[in-house]
């Protein structure tokens, strides 16, 4: 027997010891590494809808309710540290269970969830963990670096959640265990705030117990909702097809989706209608069911640079219009995604998803910045018709800029990902840009539908670069 496959069974046991209960005549834990997927649960019969696949308790959650250290350090927990001291933050949902993760490692043997903790990861492929040269991959995607936020989290545990553990050894390390270094703590830091990431849900009150205790599960401090982590649900992968739910009662429950869950199929949960990026950001995967709900954003600075090109306009005229915009009405990005629509009750998706346009909330900015270029008079757009021509140009035009912000082509992905020798990460990478290029060229599509009129705005514009 493989460490891996020992370590599963350790952990069933383990759950079922604290009361979890498992349909093991429905159900299996399977090794999915070979298709990239880690662990997952498979249905070994065919599962009628709404049947219970399996049961974890509250007290066998990881979180500040049932860990032992928040006991031990009462002020940080409660929010009554530094009460003295203005400018220190209590710790929000997310600090508190990356202390508490760290505890629970760190106690080894001496922790209640110890086979729980032997089987989430210690490797990650999600951005934060990737190296520049793989980064440089997603260069012109919604994956910025400030969007992976590698120095904010590092700044965040270096200030504080690493002071916490190097200022109380005793509570956090058990008699006797070798002491971690400030930079293998970072590490472990790191580590356990990206299983939180991939792995914690948000946990919802007991309905039951919130309408006569008012301290319920969802901790309500500043509006956060409380951070756990959850045995055996989180041993179940997901998708945009889905067809599991977790129910929050007195107990957290599974229960199967579809009326036809056949032998075989893996159970899936559902993370949201997430973009590929989005994906690869907090679970460090993608799927071809994710494309749907991919986005891409484009810059105001980019439309005014191309409405600048196209109206002959300079910076300067173009600040002095901007300058009488409303500031509040002025956003620096805009979303471009499709209509997705939402999965049917079952966790299937029914409807093919549409752009209905491109986006409304960026037209309006180019309408009100027209408006007032009018008013300057240094730019008059006499009709609607020439002003309709005007918008759908720049935005076709803003887009196709958008699309060579990305250092390569979509032929070039396609190509790419024809190959078999490219890397996990690579190959992410590529998905998630080529699925924005699609989206960008769908939107351009979408927008060139009057290419009639386009044509004549451009060609306006070449005679009057023309005649400069
Ligand atoms: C909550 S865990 C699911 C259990 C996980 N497979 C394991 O072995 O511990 C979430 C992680 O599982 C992986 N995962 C989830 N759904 C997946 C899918 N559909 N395909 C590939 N990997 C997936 C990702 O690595 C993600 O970060």
């Amino acid at each position: 027997m493989t460490g891996f496959q020992a370590a599963t069974d350790l952990f069933l046991t383990w759950f079922k010891s604290v009361g979890g209960e498992f349909r093991d005549d429905l159900l299996e834990i399977r090794d999915l590494r070979s298709r990239g997927a880690g662990r997952g649960i498979i249905a070994t019969e065919d599962i009628p809808q709404e049947t219970t696949l399996f049961t974890i308790p509250r007290d066998a959650i990881i979180n500040v309710q049932t860990s032992e250290l928040p006991k031990k350090l009462p002020k940080l927990f409660d929010g009554s540290i530094d009460e003295a001291d203005e400018d220190a933050e209590s710790l929000d949902s997310w600090g508190s269970l990356i202390l508490v993760m760290l505890y629970e490692f760190l106690q080894g043997e001496a922790s209640r969830w110890k086979p729980y903790i032997d089987v989430l990861p210690e490797m990650f492929d999600t951005p934060i963990f990737w190296t520049d040269a793989e980064l440089k991959e997603l260069d012109g995607t919604c994956l910025t670096t400030e969007k992976i936020g590698k120095e904010e989290s590092d700044n965040m545990l270096r200030s504080r959640i690493l002071p916490v553990v190097l200022q109380n050894p005793s509570i956090f390390y058990p008699e006797g265990a070798q002491h971690l270094s400030e930079n293998e703590l970072l590490r472990l830091a790191h580590r356990m705030g990206s299983t939180i990431m991939a792995y914690a849900f948000d946990l919802e009150n007991d309905p039951e117990q919130s309408e006569d205790e008012e301290e319920g599960w969802v901790e309500d401090r500043e509006g956060q909702s409380m951070l756990g982590m959850v045995p055996m649900a989180d041993i179940l992968n997901a998708n945009a097809d889905f067809n599991a739910h977790v129910n929050h009662g007195e107990s957290l429950e599974v229960n199967s989706l579809r009326s036809n869950l056949k032998a075989g199929s893996e159970i899936l949960n559902y993370y949201g209608p997430l973009p590929s990026s989005e994906l690869l950001r907090r679970y460090g995967y993608v799927t071809p069911e994710h494309r749907r709900y991919d986005v891409a954003e484009i810059s105001w600075s980019l439309v005014r640079a191309t409405l600048g090109e196209i109206l002959g306009l300079t910076d300067d005229v173009l600040n002095e219009a901007e300058g009488k915009m409303d500031e509040d009405e002025l956003e620096d990005y805009f979303i471009i995604e499709r209509d997705s629509g939402e999965p049917s009750s079952e966790g299937q998706l029914t409807h093919p998803a549409r752009f209905q346009d491109v986006s409304p909330e960026l037209e309006q900015q180019i309408k009100v910045l027209l408006k007032h270029l009018d008013k300057l008079k240094v730019h008059h757009t006499p009709n609607k018709r020439k002003r309709d021509m005007i918008h759908e140009t720049l935005i076709a035009e803003s887009l196709s800029a958008k699309l060579l912000q990305y250092p390569t082509r979509v032929e070039e992905d396609e190509e790419l990902l024809q190959k078999d020798n490219l890397s996990k990460r690579h190959r992410m990478a590529i998905e998630v840009r080529l699925g924005e290029k699609n989206l960008l060229q769908e939107a351009i599509d979408l927008t060139s539908k009057g290419d009639g009129d386009m044509n004549e705005l451009s060609g306006e514009r070449v005679s009057k670069k023309a005649k400069h």
